[in-house]
């Protein structure tokens, strides 16, 4: 199991366009059409079950809000920020 990460660690490690919401991490993503929203939340679950790491994923009509913590750990890990990382990578 990942060690908690410390507030700082958190701070440098946490991707662009992510924020902290206390023991998780947190972005939404934008979608002008439902359907690549649903699409985005099916890749990001593939993602999740590769790494057997799984994040909230809140599909809306406007996007999808991603929100990562380890709850085994009981906060955030580098586990969290790699989820990040990988989904960055997949979305950009
Ligand atoms: C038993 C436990 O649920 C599993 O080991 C995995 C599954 N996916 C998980 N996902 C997240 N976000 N945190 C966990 O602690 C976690 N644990």
């Amino acid at each position: 199991m990942a060690d908690l990460l410390s507030d700082e660690e958190i701070d440098d490690q946490l991707p662009d366009a992510w924020e902290r919401e206390d023991d998780e991490i947190v972005r939404v993503y934008e979608f002008d059409d439902y359907l690549r929203g649903v699409n985005f939340a099916q890749m990001v679950g593939e993602i999740a079950e590769a790494q057997f790491h799984h994040p909230e994923i809140i599909i809306r009509y406007s996007g999808v809000e991603i929100r990562l913590t380890s709850h085994e750990a009981g906060g955030i890990t580098d586990d969290d920020i790699e989820m990040a990382e990988l989904i960055e990578s997949e979305h950009n």
